[in-house]
């Protein structure tokens, strides 16, 4: 059996009055493609942030990488988010300053990579997530779809073990969201990550391996999809 990367264990959190999660368990392994899907306010954001380690649930365990998170200081879960995770969310949450190349080269360099050699990586990496031409360009002047894949591109550098994408697909037309997520199931597979995509959609839901709904706070079902 494939080796497990993700498990949350009667996680619970709410925010002040509001219950997010009510006790969800789940467990993704290795290579796994899993969509959680479930109608708005029911906590699809809350698990993902949760399991990047952005959230310390209130109750319940989740466990990264084998690792129970709750033993696990701030700055080694930021280190683990540089590394070994990568976060892609609705708008790409480029930085604004930098060009396309640097913002994919920035989680090498900041984890102290050769910058030459950050840059030449970079670059492979825009080339294959189809925007090479957008190498010089500041976020500010790409569209969206481009902005989105040098997310893409940026995620991938690392060659993370597990990608944790929350609607990633949200701020594009439908056209550009197929191609989206084109690109990030054949990048995923081909560098044999596991990928959790928060999703409304339900083209992007069909194609994932198994498909997690929640209902406020609970996972009210979780089918392997043919
Ligand atoms: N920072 C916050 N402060 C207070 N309440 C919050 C906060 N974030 C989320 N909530 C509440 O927690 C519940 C779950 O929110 P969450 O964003 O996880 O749901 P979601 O399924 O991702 O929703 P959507 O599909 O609309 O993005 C909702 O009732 C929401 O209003």
């Amino acid at each position: 059996m494939a080796e497990q990367i993700l498990v949350l264990d009667g996680v619970q959190h709410a925010y002040r009055r509001t219950v997010a999660l009510r006790g969800v368990n789940l467990a993704v392994a290795s290579g796994e493609v899993v969509a959680v899907t479930g109608r708005s306010g029911c906590g699809k954001s809350t698990l993902l942030h949760v399991a990047a380690g952005l959230v310390r649930p209130q109750g319940g365990r989740v466990e990264l990488f084998g690792q129970d998170l709750a033993g696990v200081g701030d700055d080694e879960r930021a280190r683990l988010r540089r590394t070994r995770l990568a976060l892609v969310l609705q708008f790409g949450q480029l930085v604004d300053e930098l060009t396309g190349l640097d913002n994919v080269a920035l989680p090498l360099l900041l984890d102290g990579h050769d910058p030459a050699a950050s840059r030449r990586l970079a670059a492979e990496r825009l080339e294959r997530c189809g925007v090479a031409d957008v190498a010089g360009v500041v976020p500010g002047e790409m569209s969206g779809g481009q902005q989105q894949r040098v997310a893409v591109a940026r995620a991938l550098v690392t060659g993370p073990q597990l990608i944790l994408a929350d609607e990633p697909t949200g701020s594009l037309d439908s056209l550009g969201a197929r191609d989206l997520l084109d690109l990030l199931l054949a990048e995923t597979v081909s560098t044999g990550s596991a990928l959790v995509i928060v999703t409304h959609d339900n083209e992007v839901a069909a194609r994932a391996d198994r498909e997690v709904r929640l209902a406020d706070g609970t996972v009210a079902s979780d089918v392997v999809l043919a």
